[in-house]
């Protein structure tokens, strides 16, 4: 197939390639697998290697042969001639011209081919100290070339014999392509250095010592190989790491950083504090060193009694103004598309403790997911600081497309208006019922207000999902715990505000309440309210921040909806990631 180098034959490969991919599809067992295939049998650099090869085979059929096996010779004789010469213009030229780099780079490489010298070239074995013959195969001599690549390994002093043994084999890195050098083999010499009494640092020079090549003599371990293989576990990260800021690593080169929501594979899980990984959908095989759950866990556990210190005087903040009457906010706001009247209640709010499942703010374990026509559309979860512009947005998702978007009715114990309908104004139940679902951990906020219940009940939310729409919530951010579920497979989007300079100028003409139904809101925003969003929106990022899987900065109000919009448009259309326990049930 590949020798035909004409239009035509291109052209069968293309094809070629095409009913490999679909025969290949139907094999896959991840959509990452088939994109992975469909990249690389598609991708340019495969078709510009068929090109190549079908160019040599080319010069293959001709048998081409060299004039010259090295033009080193022919160089130094023309330079010589060229210098016994009466200086001209041309011949300095010339002379400056053989002399740069990348002529002797060309030369150099024509050399090569000429002599068909592709082997690298190694020394000559080091002389082995105290070698007895009897020793000969309990200990291994490598010789590696060196390259731009680090050796992907990590080394440690065994503390029972003082021996510097190999810690562990970066996957996908050049100790692990070699196959030679593995986890617990024990290292006696590197470059000829008997590594005895030595620390584990000092072999960093002696790496950088040597020119081309690198030699280790090791004494093999045990370790089992087949617990080295590769593994497909692939893990949000819900913290920030840094190698570079880490005092703990063994060795900061090595180390993966990643930010919050980066979808990390993991490759190896063997070590019980650092675990080797990768971003997801990197083409490079070099794995990194991360804080394995157990280690980050340990950390975490250390640093809580600070942040509880640290945290509560602003997160009081948020909760003192959801019980100060100003407002419930996250009762006002799920009642607000739908309520008329509720602007001037006092309410006392309860907010339910969910049952959902929260995971520590470490790594959360991931899987694709790709919606199917028959699936229930995922929950949309809006949050942010009061005033961000929630309820604006959500607005506007709903007026640009009605059948697709919709919103929950709220509960009411009061009694039913003569222009009011049941189930589009309020679901109108008796107290009874209300207090029955109160027990039952159905509302997921309710309040009191004149006597009369009022609440969101988590029935209100399967309805807008059993009727094939996208359900918008918005809610406080303690309210996702309830519904972090795999039934409503929440994807919670904070709506965070801009810089402080950003709302003065973008809010100039903006009342405190988005509301056209509410006639008596004309306040605007004071510089103190926009202090007091963007404080909030700190605490609650740092409290919830693992919980949000977007986070839409809300500035220019058309190009935060543009974004909101199309990101609840891939949700649907695209595979992206979700909790593994919500793709398995
Ligand atoms: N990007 C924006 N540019 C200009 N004005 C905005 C923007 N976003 C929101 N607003 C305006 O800010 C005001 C508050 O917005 P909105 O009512 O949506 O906030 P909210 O987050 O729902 O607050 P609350 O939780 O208090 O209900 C409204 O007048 C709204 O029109």
């Amino acid at each position: 197939m590949l020798r035909r180098h004409d239009e035509y034959g291109n052209h069968k490969v293309c094809r070629l390639l095409t009913c490999l991919l679909y025969k290949l599809e139907s094999n896959m067992d991840t959509s990452e697998d088939s994109t992975f295939l469909q990249d690389m049998l598609m991708g340019n650099t495969l078709h510009l290697l068929i090109k190549v090869y079908d160019r040599l085979q080319k010069y293959r059929d001709q048998q081409p042969t060299p004039l010259l096996e090295s033009t080193e010779g022919l160089l130094q004789d023309l330079a010589e001639e060229l210098h016994g010469e009466v200086a001209s213009r041309e011949t300095s030229e010339l002379l400056d011209l053989l002399s740069r780099p990348h002529v002797q780079g060309l030369l150099s490489v024509h050399d090569t081919v000429a002599q068909k010298d592709y082997d690298p070239q190694l020394p000559p074995l080091p002389p082995l100290h105290d070698h007895k013959e009897d020793e000969e195969d309990s200990f291994r001599i490598i010789c590696m070339i060196k390259n731009q690549e680090p050796l992907g390994a990590t080394v440690k002093r065994d503390v029972s014999t003082g021996a510097i043994v190999v810690a562990r084999i970066m996957r996908g890195g050049a100790a692990d392509l070699s196959g030679l050098i593995h986890e617990g083999d024990k290292l006696e010499e590197v470059n000829g250095v008997p590594m005895e009494d030595r620390n584990p640092e000092e072999i960093i020079p002696i790496l950088a010592q040597s020119e081309r090549t690198v030699t280790f003599k090791v004494i093999p371990g045990t370790k089992d190989e087949l617990a080295t293989k590769n593994t497909k576990i692939f893990m949000r990260a819900l913290f920030d790491y840094d190698p570079k800021a880490d005092p703990a690593i063994p060795c900061k080169d090595v180390g993966l950083e990643f930010r919050r929501g980066d979808v990390l594979q993991i490759v190896s899980q063997e070590d019980d504090t650092w675990w080797q990984a990768k971003h997801q959908g990197e083409a490079n095989l070099r794995a990194g060193l991360i804080p394995s759950r157990q280690l980050q866990e340990r950390r975490m556990a250390l640093q809580r009694p600070e942040a509880l210190f640290k945290l509560p005087s602003v997160l009081e903040d948020v909760d003192y103004r959801a019980i100060s009457g100003i407002q419930i906010a996250g009762l006002r706001r799920s009642f607000r598309l739908s309520r008329k009247d509720s602007r001037s209640q006092q309410v006392r709010q309860k907010t339910v403790e969910g049952h959902g499942y929260i995971p520590e703010p470490i790594y959360q374990e991931v899987s694709p997911y790709h919606r199917k026509p028959e699936d229930r559309y995922r929950l949309v979860l809006l949050t942010g600081p009061s005033g961000v512009g929630v309820t604006e947005l959500k607005r506007k998702l709903l007026l640009s497309d009605p059948e697709h978007f919709s919103v929950t009715v709220p509960y009411t114990t009061r009694e039913q208006k003569r222009q009011e309908k049941d189930g589009v104004d309020y679901h109108f139940i008796s107290k009874h019922t209300f207090e029955k679902d109160i027990l039952n951990h159905k509302f997921l906020e309710y309040g009191e207000h004149s006597g009369n219940y009022y609440g969101l009940n988590i029935d209100s939310v399967r309805r807008v999902l059993e009727e094939r729409k996208v359900c918008l919530l918005d809610v406080e951010p303690h309210v996702i715990e309830a519904l972090n579920t795999t039934e409503f497979k929440p994807y919670v989007v904070f709506v965070k505000p801009p810089s402080i300079e950003r709302l003065k100028l973008s809010r100039r003409k903006a009342k405190v309440l988005s509301s056209p139904n509410d006639q008596k809101s004309t306040k605007t925003f004071t510089e103190n309210d926009f202090k007091d969003m963007i404080t909030s929106a700190q605490a609650m990022e740092s409290k919830y921040g693992h919980l949000f899987d977007k986070v839409i900065i809300n500035d220019d109000l058309a190009v935060a909806f543009t974004e909101l919009r199309d990101n609840l448009r891939k949700i649907e259309t695209e595979s992206h990631w979700i909790p593994h326990t919500w793709a398995h049930v």
